[in-house]
């Protein structure tokens, strides 16, 4: 969808970025600024500067005030921009306001998000569900005077009789969104015959869940042997790995590496990544993965269980994994109860391995292995 100007370097694109903000302490705020410019870098964007505002009621036209447009225009001239990333998002009617007035290029939330998802999917299952997102999100956006659609131009023999451009696109991406979805159905149902055969053979699977860069990754190549890329760029995985585990005391175990969650996190995608979500849904525990050392821990797990209520997960049972304790001064590994004596949080560092036993006695205590539970069972008898 995003597509980089070919043979033209690295950075094709200069973009300025436009983060608008709500009434949120200050703190959170300067955190997702941060992660907006990391998100947009990460795509090989050059970021010029950060234009931020606060907005009080939403703006019909451009989203933004028009003396915030005047200065986003003056801003896009003096340093030769020619790209402009909204970190919200906006209607096609006032995206394409805006792309007038700033003459040039504009992007918003969603569409970074789905470039990102794009670069970083490599299963053919991962592909065919970035492209349904995509197509998804342009086929709102296929209106009259949509200026860098216009080349779009159906090949002969592709358009109907009496058909304008605008009908042959939408009647193109209609059908590719048909074989997508078929396509789909068909990796879902396997996906759901795997997970049936796992659930006969009483194999229950655990999830790790989290938001991006929370450390999932690490955490499932320190408790398994896979080498899944753990990475310090935003949403490092997007396809999901599951792997047996094995541990003492432990009946056995599938544990799920997958995509990270993020706020805002764009519905076309969530749809399309159903069938992987899925996984998360029907899992018997949540890892929920949360970056300790961020001062906005708080706001992330709030931001990850609303993705997971969306996704009807929201009554699997969560353990919470406080990770990267080493990045905490004076923060020791620990295991934390809820009122009922269940342990409900494990504090640890994937990276270091501190902490990683508290985690597999944890797992013994919620799966014993088989023999545990007989012999705690004889022991009663005996009692
Ligand atoms: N200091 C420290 N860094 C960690 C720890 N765990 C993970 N990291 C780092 O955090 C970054 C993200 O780790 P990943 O494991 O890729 O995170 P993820 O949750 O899988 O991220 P996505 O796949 O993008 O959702 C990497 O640079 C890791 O090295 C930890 O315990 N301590
Ligand atoms: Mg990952």
């Amino acid at each position: 969808m995003f597509e980089h100007p070919k043979g033209s370097g690295k950075y094709s694109y200069s973009a300025i970025l436009v983060h608008i903000h709500f009434h949120v302490p200050a703190y959170a705020y300067r955190e997702e600024q941060a992660e907006f410019r990391e998100l947009v870098s990460s795509t090989g964007i050059e970021v010029i500067r950060t234009i931020a505002g606060r907005r009080q009621a939403p703006h019909p036209k451009y989203f933004i005030g028009r003396g915030k447009v005047d200065e986003i225009r003056g801003r896009v001239d003096a340093e030769q921009a020619n790209l402009v990333v909204f970190n919200h998002d906006l209607s096609p009617a006032q995206a394409r306001n805006l792309e007038q007035s700033l003459q040039c290029r504009v992007l918003d939330r969603t569409e970074l998000i789905l470039d990102i998802f794009s670069q970083r999917a490599r299963s053919h299952e991962g592909k065919l569900q970035v492209e349904l997102a995509q197509l998804q999100h342009l086929s709102t956006r296929l209106v009259r005077g949509w200026s860098h659609l216009e080349r779009q131009k159906g090949g002969i023999g592709l358009r109907g009789p009496g058909e304008t451009q605008l009908e042959t696109d939408r009647r193109l991406i209609g059908n590719r969104i048909r074989q997508l979805h078929k396509r789909l159905g068909r990796v879902r149902k396997q996906r759901h015959q795997s997970r049936r055969s796992r659930h006969k053979a009483q194999v229950p699977t655990i999830s790790l869940v989290g938001y991006t860069n929370a450390g999932k990754s690490t955490l499932f190549n320190r408790l398994t042997t896979a080498q899944v890329l753990a990475d310090s760029r935003l949403f490092a995985t997007l396809d999901p790995t599951l792997r047996r585990l094995r541990l003492a005391m432990v009946r056995p175990l599938v544990l799920a590496d997958t995509v990270g969650f993020i706020r805002n996190l764009p519905h076309d995608l969530v749809e399309a990544f159903r069938s992987t979500l899925e996984e998360t849904r029907d899992a018997a525990l949540l890892l929920h993965v949360v970056d300790a050392s961020s001062e906005e821990r708080q706001v992330l797990i709030a931001q990850v269980n609303r993705v997971l209520q969306t996704i009807g997960a929201e009554e699997v049972p969560q353990l919470e994994i406080y990770n990267k304790i080493d990045q905490i001064e004076n923060c020791q590994p620990r295991l934390e109860r809820d009122a009922s004596g269940r342990i409900c949080r494990v504090w640890l560092s994937a990276a270091s391995g501190e902490g990683i036993e508290l985690l597999r006695q944890a797992l013994a205590e919620y799966f014993p292995a088989k023999e545990t539970v007989v012999n705690s069972q004889q022991a009663i008898r005996a009692c």
